[in-house]
């Protein structure tokens, strides 16, 4: 099977240009894939990650599966997909449009469902869409989380942290942990700037598997001779790939040697958008140096992250929003117009 894309590339200018690593590679720690890997996350913080070999398709499968029953779950009336809501906090269940701040100004214009991997395995509180193909959910999800152990594995043996000091000692697959599949549908362009996009951001856990054949999602890419600015770029759709970003707990619990990416989804114009992430997050009970140095348990990190992006957007803090972690310089908090679209009449909210 070809996971397919679709979109024009016209429209999406200047294309960020991110390193391509073979995860059949990765696996047998090929040093030029690995070298690429870890410039990838050194640098830009954004790579993809090719799994087009034989042992990847059943995941692709599977995910051409989920997809396909989601998009339809997304089509049912507000009153269904709301018996499922959740605080944002938990890494389990529906969030509706709108209770995020969005991209330009009003509030957000997607829609999501969590599912976390502990309650998957534990088979709690599943939505009956996901009961009735348990099967292809479930063994999706344990592919992503899979794929991204594997990931952190060769990052950390890659970066010397061998033994005690080893990642996946933080990421322990027998205690609770944020990690989840979520399933996002992103409204077309809202002309009045209501709802609009997926608000710049960096993820708060530790690796993000994306997988979106849809145009949309921005990366703010390093530019200048030593990358010292910083300009949005589109991430182009890939087939037979997923979209690795680093997030803020693995650039914390690696003394910053990694880059956790600022991002960002606009909308399309015309068309609905779907796409699905795996993020794979620490062990709950997980301590690491903040952004000000101080040791915190990674919880309070996602709270203080989640009241900002709930928070109205005049109201949030932008420096805390993208991690705290580039609070001067770069003068990258609006970044430069790649490509920016146009709101007419915008309502506040
Ligand atoms: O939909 C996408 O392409 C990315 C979504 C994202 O950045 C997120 O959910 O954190
Ligand atoms: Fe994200």
């Amino acid at each position: 099977m070809t996971a397919s894309v679709s979109g024009s590339p016209h429209a999406f200018k200047p294309v960020a240009k991110l390193n391509v690593v073979a995860f059949s590679k990765v696996l047998d720690r090929d040093p030029e894939q690995m070298n690429s890997l870890m410039t990838a996350i050194q640098t830009v913080g954004f790579f993809y990650l090719d799994i087009s070999d034989k042992y990847s398709e059943s995941m692709l499968n599977n995910l051409e599966e989920c997809s396909s029953v989601m998009k339809s779950w997304f089509s049912e009336p507000d009153a269904v997909k709301n018996e499922y809501k959740t605080v944002s906090m938990a890494s389990h269940g529906y969030k509706p449009i709108g209770s995020q701040a969005g991209t330009h100004g009003g509030r957000d214009g997607w829609e999501v469902l969590k599912t976390g991997t502990l309650e998957m395995a534990s088979r709690w509180g599943l939505i009956p869409a996901v009961e009735n193909h348990y099967e292809t959910f479930s063994t999706f999800q344990r592919q992503c989380d899979y794929v991204s152990r594997m990931l952190l594995d060769r990052i950390s043996h890659a970066l010397g942290l061998g033994a005690e000091s080893s990642l996946n000692r933080t990421h322990r697959g027998d205690c609770p942990s944020k990690s989840a599949v979520a399933y996002l549908h992103y409204i077309p362009m809202d002309p009045t700037g209501g709802n609009v996009g997926h608000n710049m951001h960096t993820d708060y856990g530790t690796l993000t598997l994306v997988f979106a054949p849809q145009w949309g999602l921005q990366v703010l890419y390093p530019i200048g001779p030593r990358g010292e600015d910083r300009e949005w770029q589109w991430v182009e759709p890939r087939p037979n790939c997923a979209i690795v970003n680093v997030a803020d707990v693995l650039h914390f619990l690696t003394g910053r040697r990694v880059i956790s990416a600022v991002h960002r989804v606009l909308p399309l114009p015309d068309q609905h958008r779907y796409s699905v992430t795996y993020f794979l997050r620490p062990s709950d009970d997980t301590l690491m140096p903040d952004a000000e140095g101080n040791l915190i348990n990674v919880m309070e990190w996602y709270t203080k992250k989640n009241n900002n992006y709930e928070a109205p957007a005049h109201t949030q803090d932008k420096s805390f929003l993208i991690g705290g972690l580039y609070k001067d310089g770069f003068g990258i908090i609006e970044g430069k117009g790649a490509n920016e679209i146009n709101v007419t009449n915008r309502t506040n909210r």
